[in-house]
């Protein structure tokens, strides 16, 4: 039987309410079919390519020239320069996709697979392109051969995926070129064009470079090689900075070449479906939302933990940690999702100012409220598993954290006194992320005495399981069936491998979808970004100064016992302890 959620956000008289259940991405879909008056929906995905923003109104071109940027601050352009591209007279729309540090890791392994999965699914307009740049001496066909390795039919349908992969490599090529080189630019620009043969164009470029180059690649890409007529968009990785100033820095530079809506700064959480799902779950749960507060909720919990080091990447998170590597960002973007107030719709601004305020309504992060670990060398059953300065990319005296945990609070109305408990850590026992929500004790609990000494294990527990084996479970107490009283905690598993079949995407695709279609929900706005470096600068800077040691915990472990005192010190009790957590 299909379970079907009603949204009256998604009412429409073309979708079935199970269709309904699966916007806003439908919604999409179905934007873009309403704009071709009936014609089919896969026709309409890669055919008819017509860009629409979140709220549905056609986007409009973002020419990037360097003349008028001289004059005009960039935001202005935006606006005085509206081109729209589903004009009456338009023209094909082409995009061409620039993977800027096509040679490196995050390139091969996330953004050329998630690329391949969007064409395979039909989700890339008929008309693109893909182009690899980095210095690298490669020709397309190299390239080809190195992506390839990389690429998997790992969607449910399966007919054709040699042929489809074969397409795919086809439409990919490479540029080899210097990150701020003006020539190596106006070479790609031409490249570009001869593939985008007269069609309207549109770019997006995707930073899979170290931050340092961030910049450089920015003004030569819209200076030389940003579209003329259509968009141009920027996709940056993290790291947005090590700090505010950093952080604040790197926005201003990039802002001297691109708008802030051309910006798309990703997170990649926030491309993972059960991160996505949050919003579903509360919203249009009549179960959830009223419990969603201080008055019923006890503590939120947020887990991030991974079963291997830091390998081959050493170098980078020598100089950032776990802090800034994952708690201020995927943690804290998270926890704003999880703690907004309904935003007044699904538009992505007004869901990121409520995330906005969420952040800016954080407490002061205080270094009481911190643990920070670094993992050790280990032997267990025979292997020997390094420390984290036996990478010899790391230095020997390192003070950097794998680990750390932090008790934060939103001082609002809705969460006043509600612990906040993050933790993150590398070389930890077991992979996972989720989050964690224990409700309060029932008032009066008639049942107080069945459950012994330890009421807390009666509290009932909402565990939003990320990763891996994605799942929403409620643990609630019942009867054990038999003629005695006696109760027992059970749990009401969605678990999304048995209730859904197909394989779910990776959160790159949604990313680059997002992306390509101007859907800015996913990405983080400079404001939020700000925001969140406000609560954890002062808090890194001190640990910095005062050379905080980490706890070393053993590589495997559950990390420093440290968290464990952290969190009793806020009367909470990590829920992930036991096994069958
Ligand atoms: N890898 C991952 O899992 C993740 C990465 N990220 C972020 O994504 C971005 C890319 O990551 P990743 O692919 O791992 O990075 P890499 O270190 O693999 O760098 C990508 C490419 O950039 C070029 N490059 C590397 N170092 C330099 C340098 N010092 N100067 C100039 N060019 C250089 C190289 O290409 P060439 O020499 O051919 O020019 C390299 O292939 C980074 O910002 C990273 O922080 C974010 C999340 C996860
Ligand atoms: O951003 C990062 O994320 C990865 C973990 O991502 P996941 O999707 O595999 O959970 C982490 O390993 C890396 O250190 C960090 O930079």
């Amino acid at each position: 039987m299909a379970l079907c959620f009603f949204s009256t956000g998604c009412s429409s008289p073309f979708l079935n309410p199970c269709e309904q259940s699966l916007c806003p991405r439908l919604m999409k879909v179905f934007s873009l079919a309403a704009a071709g008056k009936g014609r089919r929906r896969r026709r309409l995905k890669r055919g008819f390519f017509q860009m629409k923003s979140s709220n549905g109104s056609p986007l409009n071109a973002v020419p990037l020239q360097d003349s008028l940027a001289a004059e005009e601050p960039v935001e202005n352009q935006n606006k005085v320069l509206p081109i729209s591209i589903s004009g009456p007279e338009k023209k094909e729309a082409t995009v061409s996709i620039t993977v800027v540090g096509a040679s490196g890791d995050l390139a091969k392994k996330k953004i050329f697979p998630a690329l391949f999965a969007l064409y395979y699914e039909d989700f890339l307009p008929e008309h693109f392109t893909i182009f690899g740049y980095a210095r690298s001496k490669l020709t397309d066909e190299e390239l080809r051969d190195m992506i390839s390795m990389t690429l998997t039919c790992r969607i449910d349908q399966r007919e054709n995926c040699s042929d489809k992969m074969e397409r795919f490599l086809q439409r990919c090529f490479y540029h080899s070129g210097q990150y701020g080189s003006e020539e190596s630019f106006q070479e790609l620009d031409k490249r570009l064009k001869e593939k985008e043969a007269g069609r309207l164009p549109n770019r997006l470029f995707y930073l899979s470079v170290p931050p340092n180059i961030f910049v450089d690649v920015v003004r030569c890409a819209s200076r030389y090689a940003s579209s003329p007529t259509g968009w141009t968009r920027v996709i940056v990785e993290k790291p947005f900075g090590r700090d505010s100033e950093s952080s604040r820095e790197l926005t201003r530079c990039l802002k001297q070449y691109l708008a802030e809506d051309q910006i798309f700064r990703i997170d990649h959480y926030l491309g993972k479906e059960l991160v996505e799902n949050l919003s579903v779950l509360r919203f249009s749960n009549l179960v959830f939302e009223p419990l969603w507060s201080r008055q019923y909720i006890r503590n939120v919990q947020l887990i991030f933990s991974e079963d291997f080091g830091t390998e081959g990447r050493g170098g980078y998170f020598d100089s950032y940690g776990i802090i800034r590597d994952i708690m201020q960002n995927h943690l804290l973007q998270i926890l704003a999702l999880f703690a907004m107030e309904t935003p007044v719709s699904l538009d992505a601004e007004d869901i990121r100012n409520e995330k906005v305020k969420v952040l800016r309504s954080m407490r002061n992060l205080e270094l009481d409220d911190v643990v920070v670990g670094q993992y050790k060398g280990h032997t267990k059953g025979g292997t020997t598993y390094p420390s984290y300065t036996d990478d010899p990319t790391v230095k020997k005296n390192s003070l950097t954290p794998t680990f750390a945990a932090a008790a934060l609070f939103i001082d609002n109305a809705r969460w006043d006194g509600v612990p906040f408990l993050m933790k993150a850590g590398k070389a930890l026992h077991t992979r996972r992320a989720e989050i964690r929500v224990q409700f309060r004790h029932v008032p009066g609990n008639l049942y107080k005495c069945n459950f012994g000494s330890d009421l807390d294990k009666a509290t009932n527990e909402l565990v939003i399981r990320v990763q891996p084996d994605e799942a929403i479970y409620l643990k609630i107490n019942n009867k054990v069936p038999g003629l005695g009283m006696r109760l027992d905690c059970s749990t009401l598993n969605l678990l999304y491998s048995s209730r859904y079949p197909s394989e779910i995407p990776d959160a790159y695709e949604r990313l680059l979808l997002d992306a390509i279609e101007g859907e800015r929900r996913l990405f983080i706005r400079s404001d939020e970004l700000e925001a969140a470096w406000s609560l954890f600068t002062p808090l890194l800077k001190e640990l910095e100064s005062k050379k905080i040691a980490p706890e070393l915990y053993p590589f495997g472990s559950r990390g420093p016992v440290g968290a464990h005192y952290l969190a009793a010190k806020h009367n909470v009790r990590w829920g992930d302890l036991s096994s069958q957590d």
